[in-house]
């Protein structure tokens, strides 16, 4: 499986220290930026979720200074499931029981320890199937009446 990974400024540092400390386990695939320049999250949001949506990687990691923004962004792209996880127990459910297909996280709230096994615990979990299955299906269908 292949990551896609974006951030903006703000989720730079998060970003490289993720990617070194996982890269013998993992291979991502970084859709910038590349620098604590000024970069404007939703830049990243859309790059990483098109990605997603267009099948080129299964799933995506987005990281901000909060994890909130990049995630407001990317769920705007029909097909995307970003959550935005500040515990190692919201990003093992939101694979479990939401099918999240992107995690988003936040530099300036989550250190790289506890991040990169945040990531892990994500990337190893499966959604559970059963009574989710339905509502996951309805968020589709409210994604489907809005985008006429
Ligand atoms: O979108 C955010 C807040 O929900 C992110 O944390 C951004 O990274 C943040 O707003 C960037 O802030 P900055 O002051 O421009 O560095």
């Amino acid at each position: 499986m292949t990551i896609a990974i974006g951030n903006d400024h703000a989720g730079y540092a998060l970003k490289v220290k993720l990617m070194e400390m996982l890269k013998d386990k993992y291979e991502f695939t970084d859709y910038g930026c590349y620098s604590t320049e000024r970069y404007d999250y939703p830049d990243a949001a859309e790059a990483v979720a098109n990605a997603i949506v267009a099948g080129k990687h299964e799933r995506g990691i987005l990281i901000c200074g909060s994890g909130i923004g990049i995630s407001i962004a990317a769920n705007k792209v029909p097909g995307i499931r970003a959550a935005a996880c500040q515990s190692h127990f919201a990003a093992k459910y939101c694979r479990l029981h939401n099918d999240a297909n992107i995690l988003c996280l936040g530099e300036r709230i989550t250190g790289p320890g506890e991040a990169a096994e945040m990531v892990e615990v994500w990337l190893e979990g499966e959604l559970e199937g059963g009574r989710h299955l339905g509502r996951i299906e309805k968020i589709h269908a409210i994604e489907a009446k809005h985008s006429k």
